[in-house]
């Protein structure tokens, strides 16, 4: 791998602290970090390089997936770290910056490769790179390439402001777009899954598939975030990013070559057949909803409203539940299903893909369950299938049955979503990474839904936290003859048959 500096901006921050100093070492720990590579932190507060290099250290003693920080190889890794005092706003500042990069490249007779990490506040994204571009940290004979974490752009204006602002400074392909979903092992498995397995592939179309139900549900509440949430609510959060980046991932057609050009072209593709919605439609498609008090996981916890931070009044949306249609060929009239909830029943990502049961019939007095392939993202990875089969202690009935392929050996010691994005951008892979068309077109999408929220067009539902949120979200499946995978409803009622 090329030698490389690696500035990283927001360096005394969260995300620095709890992803990516641990993703950092992992790599290194797993030799692959650049075998020359100067690493830059910045931020606003004084520290010393000494200072700067415990703080990484503890983050790893803290939150490193792998305890393997024996002192010598430690004290190795850390020495790659230097800290620079920046205000985003000084313009001195980064020619300070600047001397410190010339010279951490000549000691270590690094190549002027330059990745800038911008783990800050969205709002600073653009003076940061038009300070790279003017102070001269640009200008390099080698590469230089930028990543950024969302969120981009607050509405659809905002982010074609963002992106135009960026694209002075830094071209297309030069732009690394962190979505950590896409890090995921289950989402980037998603390709190979259904175009490495010609069973798979042969029955992922209209022909075979009935509906797709995606499913992003969370445990935890709005947390500290109230200042970001409340401005944002699901739609914003969770739905434009990372629903949309694993629906493009579910429903593309095979690329002609599996590299990153022709993946994120036949993810665009999806994105341009996906129904725009006006307001009507979003009245029918799209179920909006707000936590109130409940329990989970035995505990109880109170209600959006009452956290710190939140409005009163808010009608942000804490959870979204969409029916999606894709104009494709491949695609025609096979609903889609979105939904994503802060404090629900279990935390749980997965897409469960529903096969048409053209046989149903032949077995009378049976009611057949369809069969299922369930994608289980988060926590657990894993594969399974839902098959249906005699049941010899039952008088032959036929049950559903369900196949796992489980991954969660393997998945001990798989790199965290940073570290296999963080790496991907050091190679310069950008399979993983939103392009902007991607970023555009589901801002494009979401747009119709954020005017209808803000006026207020559509009802709030408000859910009990720990249930599996609005019930209006099971009707968007029954207009259409389904319900969500797995029963969820039926596994409730059973549980308090049980009680
Ligand atoms: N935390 C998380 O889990 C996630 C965060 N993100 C995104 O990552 C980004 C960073 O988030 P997070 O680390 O949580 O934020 P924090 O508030 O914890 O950290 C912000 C960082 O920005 C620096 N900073 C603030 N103002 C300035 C300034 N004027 N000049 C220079 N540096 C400044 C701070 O340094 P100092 O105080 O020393 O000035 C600090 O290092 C945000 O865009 C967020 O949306 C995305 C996904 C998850
Ligand atoms: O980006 C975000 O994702 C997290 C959920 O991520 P996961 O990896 O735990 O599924 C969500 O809690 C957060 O609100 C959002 O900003």
């Amino acid at each position: 791998m090329e030698s490389m500096t690696f500035v990283l901006f927001g360096a005394t921050g969260d995300l620095a602290k709890r992803k990516i100093f641990p993703a950092l070492y992992n790599l290194y720990v797993d030799q692959k970090l650049p075998q020359s590579i100067s690493i830059i932190g910045l931020g606003r507060r004084d520290l010393s390089h000494s200072d700067f290099q415990e703080k990484v250290k503890d983050s790893i003693l803290d939150f490193s997936r792998r305890l393997e920080h024996e002192a010598a190889n430690m004290g190795e890794f850390l020495d790659y770290f230097r800290y620079s005092t920046l205000d985003v706003n000084r313009e001195e500042d980064y020619q300070s910056l600047l001397e410190l990069v010339r010279q951490r490249e000549k000691e270590l007779h690094l190549e002027e490769n330059r990745m800038f990490y911008l783990s800050v506040a969205p709002e600073f994204f653009e003076t940061i790179a038009l300070n790279i571009k003017n102070s001269g940290l640009g200008q390099t004979n080698g590469w230089k390439r930028l990543i950024i974490e969302k969120p981009f752009g607050h509405d659809l204006q905002s982010a074609r402001e963002l992106n135009e602002k960026l694209s002075r400074a830094f071209e297309e392909e030069e732009i690394y777009r962190i979505d950590h979903y896409l890090g995921k092992p289950m989402v980037q498995n998603l390709e190979a899954l259904s175009f490495a397995n010609p069973i798979l592939q042969s029955l992922w179309n209209k022909e075979h598939i009935a509906n797709v139900q995606i499913t992003a549900s969370e445990t935890v509440g709005v947390e500290k975030r109230a200042g970001y949430y409340d401005q944002a609510g699901a739609i914003r959060d969770m739905v434009q990013n990372h629903m949309l980046q694993i629906l493009m991932m579910t429903a593309m057609a095979k690329p002609k070559t599996i590299n990153a050009a022709e993946i994120r072209h036949e993810k665009r593709k999806v994105m341009e057949s996906l129904r725009p919605l006006k307001e009507k439609e979003v009245k029918n498609d799209i179920v909006r909803g707000q936590y109130i008090s409940g329990e989970v996981n035995g505990q109880k916890v109170q209600s959006y409203l009452e956290e710190p931070g939140v409005s009163p009044f808010s009608n942000t949306d804490t959870f979204v539940a969409a029916r999606l249609w894709i104009d494709h060929p491949s695609w025609t009239e096979v609903p889609f299903y979105i939904r994503t909830g802060k404090r629900m029943k279990e935390k749980s990502t997965r897409i469960v893909i529903e096969f048409k049961n053209k046989e149903n019939q032949k077995y009378k007095n049976n009611q057949m369950n369809p069969n299922l392939l369930i994608i289980e993202i988060n926590p657990n990875e894993n594969i399974s299938l839902q098959l249906n089969s005699k049941n010899p202690l039952n008088n032959g009935k036929i049950t559903p049955i369900r196949i796992d392929f489980s991954n969660n050996q393997i998945s001990l010691g798989v790199p965290e979503a940073y570290e296999r994005l963080i790496y991907d951008a050091f190679n310069g892979d950008s399979t993983f990474f939103a392009h902007w068309k991607e970023v555009e077109l589901s801002w494009e999408w979401v747009q119709p839904i954020l005017h209808v929220f803000e006026n207020n067009l559509v009802p709030l539902h408000k859910y009990q936290s720990g249930s599996y949120g609005p019930a209006a979200s099971d009707s968007l499946l029954l207009d259409n003859g389904f319900k969500w995978w797995p029963d969820e409803r039926l596994q409730e009622s059973k549980v308090k048959v049980h009680n």
